[in-house]
């Protein structure tokens, strides 16, 4: 079984109401990055809440690593639009979080604190983020904050990341730089990726295959795997085989919008 399946997946908001997303089926292979994009209210954010248990389907079935999703996972970091940091936790304080809430890492608060803490430091460090730590959220700029954001869905080693939009308020420069960062963090310890993304260089710049889904109720209409090598240095946005990919998948949601 792939680690993330949905079977004939829809879900109705209100019993009875119309279908966010209709009839969905796909499947994600561990350490696999899929991008997934289409119209606004295609219900891409509905197949995030699905996958991480947030919202249960009203039809088919939804697996993630060889279980059926009955409720909110443990083994699923988030990160979205907005970094949502606490304000009144500095940054190393928000980044442990999860440490306090997920376990094992729960249990062993008291005992393990250092090495907690040194963890939270180390992953800091590796997003370019040494020396903040004592900062609060509002002492930090928005590609800050959203590395933050980044470090603290990681920091209990996922299995599974669900990223949603989470460069879409950053301007464009820093938007490729955590775009490198997310490729990095990827390549060094490699965890299963569902993004999902209004940015379609985005997508086929960090993604193994993007999923285009229609407008509303949301059904998937393509499944393109990106055959890019890796690994992908940014000037790859420029080489002809990128651009194909983009155009291909701009087409793609165009005539989906249209229909
Ligand atoms: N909590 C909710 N209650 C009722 N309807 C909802 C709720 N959340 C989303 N919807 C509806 O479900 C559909 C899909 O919404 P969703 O947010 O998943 O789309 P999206 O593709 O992520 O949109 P966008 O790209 O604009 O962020 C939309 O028609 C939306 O109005």
């Amino acid at each position: 079984m792939a680690f993330v399946q949905f079977e004939n997946v829809s879900l109705a908001y209100q019993p009875g109401g119309q279908t966010a997303i209709e009839n969905v089926s796909f499947k994600v292979d561990e350490n696999a990055f899929v991008a997934v994009v289409g119209p606004s209210g295609c219900g891409k954010s509905t197949l995030m809440k699905l996958v991480s248990g947030l919202k249960p389907a009203s039809e088919g079935y939804v697996y993630v690593g060889n279980r059926e999703v009955t409720g909110p996972l443990g083994i699923v970091g988030m990160a979205f639009q907005q970094a949502n940091l606490l304000p009144w936790r500095t940054t190393l304080q928000n980044v442990m979080l999860p440490l306090e809430i997920v376990e094992p890492f729960r249990s062993q608060q008291k005992r393990q604190r250092c090495e907690h803490e040194a963890m939270a430091r180390a992953l800091l460090a590796k997003v370019g983020l040494a020396g903040c730590e004592d900062k609060f959220p509002w002492e930090l700029s928005g590609g800050m904050q959203q590395r933050a954001s980044i470090c603290r869905a990681l920091i209990h080693k996922p299995r599974l990341l669900m990223l949603d939009e989470p460069f879409g308020a950053l301007d464009a420069f820093t938007r490729e730089e955590l775009w490198c960062l997310m490729r990095d963090l990827w390549q060094s310890e490699p965890f299963t990726a569902i993004l999902v993304t209004h940015d379609l260089r985005e997508a086929v710049f960090l993604a193994d295959r993007v999923i285009v889904m229609s407008p509303k109720p949301g059904r998937i209409i393509d499944d393109r795997l990106v055959d890019l090598p890796r690994p992908r240095p940014l000037e790859l946005c420029y080489s002809e085989a990128f651009a194909e990919h983009v155009h291909a998948l701009r087409c793609q949601i165009g005539h989906a919008r249209q229909s």
